[in-house]
């Protein structure tokens, strides 16, 4: 196991403006509390009624009914306990009581059925809006700038939304439920206890606060915990990750990273575990005050009722109502007092979930409504900039050049100097911090953005392993109907064609280990999987980053041969390394620091003598000796 010291190795983590801003929210009185409730349930109502109308509804009207119906029981209790303790013979009283206990009997079932019926209303409405905020956020953050995930706070505004305010809104739904549940009982039964003596009503709302007190004190100083702790669970989540993902498996093992990782683990843990029991310290204290109040309170409350029979305030059978009043009182309160806790508490995450909506509402790039986006005859970028949040130097500056429809044109420069930046500047994927980046003449940023990416296809260096079958993983994203000759076509021209016929399935083969019957390729097969699904597109810009870092020299020679086959059909930008295969690149831009600082041919570029000469001798010399 590691050192504490090993431990010490990652930086350590800060909070975040927001937690600042919430920490001053958190503080809230009880009263603004109260305050703020009716409009989280405003909030969660008006989603469960755009998830589900019907069913929002019925569980409005079921529990308010139920409510009704408890009111109901309660005085005709007291009617029949009156008819009960009369004058009079016990058969004449009973005889009297039956019609009452009758009532009784009937508005207890009616009660049942509503309850019942607002439980299944309740039970459908829940995966409803689970479902409808998901889509929310997933529209959103498939639908933001890329630029976005390049920024820790969006990161960790994204996780708090997904991991608790997507979540959260079922929860409010239900605990929003109970509540106005909990407090119509509430309201009914202190109605029904008004209509037997007003002072008893007031004495059962005092007796509430100090559980209402507690419940919401607990509520916050968990959230504010867990707000505090974001950041560090995000990193305990990802050393999990790390430990237990296949692809880090090896490495985990031949780099011996077992007891680093472990070590980060431990310590990380260690401090959440301490920073839990903090708060679960505080929140048995509160709760435990919050308990001693309450059955004082509840004790005044009975001792109310003695003096009022005392003092023949309040006949027996008004009395012998009054106690089931307060017992119904105190479970609906019970029920309301637990699920303010919850509704504030979920209404905080669902708050930070709608914030984040906002957020990154404000982050999806909108164009304004502009004629469809031709595709790319000529691509031009003009002193075009391009800095990433939080770092010191551009990644890119004063970059500039054209390039036609039916050219190849090829990135080259060391590692960091901007090659992939300017590629997906060209692609529309990110937005210039200065200059344009038109095709045919239009500025990308004030095009609808998917209607660009239409006309992309691209290789990236990092491209993902898709987990669906080896044809679903080449047609993927394309709008082209299903077309058999056209993807075998796509994995022919990639080298992919007969490694996909080898599979046990063919092109029906799943891609992924994480299934029944699943498959895994090669390092270079994926490659090659990747370069057919960006031929399948057959869009006018096709962008290839290291598109043969994994492959064989044999696979590496055809693909390029392909590329030049069909070049006069598209704008063809290849970034690589591998200086040999972009010879015939109709032109070379050498970027360095993220500026263009040669270009030409192959053949300009090696009689000028500077850095591509340079590095091309330099690979040709690996070559020879
Ligand atoms: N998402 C990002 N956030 C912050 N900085 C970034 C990001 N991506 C790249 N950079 C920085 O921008 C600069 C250019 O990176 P880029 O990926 O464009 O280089 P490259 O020429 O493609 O490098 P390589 O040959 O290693 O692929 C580098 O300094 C890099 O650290």
């Amino acid at each position: 196991m590691a050192s504490s010291q090993t431990a010490r190795r990652l930086p350590a983590l800060r909070d975040g403006w927001w937690q600042i801003h919430h920490r001053s929210l958190v503080k809230a009185r009880l009263a603004t509390v109260l305050w703020r409730l009716p409009a989280i349930v405003a909030r969660t109502a008006a989603m469960a009624w755009r998830a589900s109308p019907w069913d929002t509804a019925a569980a409005a009207v079921l529990n308010l009914a139920a409510s009704g119906a408890m009111a109901w029981t309660l005085l005709a209790t007291r009617t029949a306990l009156q008819a009960l303790l009369a004058e009079g013979a016990t058969p004449d009283r009973l005889r009297a009581a039956l019609p009452h206990l009758l009532a009784v009997a009937v508005a207890v079932a009616v009660r049942s059925g509503l309850t019942l019926g607002a439980g299944w209303a309740l039970a459908r409405l829940e995966p409803r809006v689970l479902t409808l905020a998901e889509r929310r956020l997933f529209e959103l953050t498939t639908s933001v700038d890329l630029a976005a995930y390049d920024d820790p706070r969006f990161c960790d505004e994204l996780e708090r939304a997904r991991k608790g305010g997507a979540q959260s809104v079922q929860q409010l739904v239900r605990a929003t439920v109970d509540l106005v549940a909990g407090s119509l009982g509430l309201v009914a039964a202190a109605t029904a206890l008004f209509i037997l003596h007003p002072l008893l009503m007031v004495a059962l709302l005092l007796a509430s606060v100090p559980g209402f007190w507690a419940a919401l004190r607990a509520a916050r100083l968990s959230y504010l915990s867990i707000h505090a702790r974001t950041s560090r669970r995000r990193r305990l989540w990802m050393l999990a990750d790390l430990m237990a993902l296949r692809e880090t498996a090896a490495e985990v093992r031949a780099l011996t990273m077992r007891g680093y990782l472990l070590g980060e683990y431990v310590a990380t843990a260690e401090t959440e575990i301490s920073a839990e029991l903090d708060v679960a310290r505080r929140q048995a204290a509160a709760r435990a005050l919050g308990s001693v109040l309450s059955g004082a309170a509840t004790l005044g409350v009975y001792a109310v009722l003695g003096a009022l029979v005392g003092w023949h305030a309040l006949p027996l059978a008004a009395a012998g109502a009054a106690v089931l009043a307060l017992q119904a009182a105190r479970q609906s309160s019970t029920l309301a007092i637990n699920t303010i806790n919850r509704v504030y508490e979920e209404g905080l995450y669902f708050g930070d979930y709608n914030d984040f909506c906002v957020r990154a509402r404000a982050r999806v790039r909108t164009a304004p409504a502009t004629a469809a986006t031709r595709p790319p005859e000529r691509i031009s970028v003009r002193d075009a900039a391009l800095r990433y949040p939080n770092t010191r130097e551009p990644a890119l500056a004063g970059i500039t050049f054209t390039v036609h429809r039916g050219q190849t044109i090829a990135l080259v420069g060391e590692n960091g100097s901007g090659k992939t930046s300017l590629a997906r500047l060209i692609a529309g994927l990110y937005q210039p911090d200065s200059g344009t980046v038109c095709w045919n003449d239009v500025p990308l940023g004030s095009s609808e953005p998917e209607q660009v990416w239409r006309h992309v296809g691209m290789v990236s260096q990092n491209y993902w392993h898709w987990p669906f079958t080896a044809e679903g993983n080449i047609r993927l994203g394309s709008d082209h109907t299903p077309d058999e000759a056209a993807t075998h076509a796509a994995a022919r021209a990639a080298g992919a064609h007969d490694m996909i016929l080898a599979l046990p399935a063919g092109y029906q083969t799943l891609l992924s280990r994480q299934f029944e019957g699943g498959m895994d390729l090669s390092g270079g097969q994926w490659q090659r999987l990747a370069m057919a699904r960006a031929l399948f597109r057959d869009a006018p810009l096709l962008i290839c980053d290291e598109p043969s870092a994994a492959l064989d020299a044999r696979a590496e020679q055809a693909l390029f041969a392909a590329l030049r086959r069909d070049a006069a059909r598209r704008i063809t930008v290849l970034i690589t390394h591998r200086l040999a295969n972009i010879r015939h690149a109709d032109r070379i831009y050498v970027l360095h620091n993220g500026q263009i600082i040669e270009q030409g041919t192959h053949a300009d570029l090696s009689a000028l003598g500077g850095r591509y000469a340079e590095l091309f001798a330099l690979q040709a010399t690996g070559y020879r000796t």
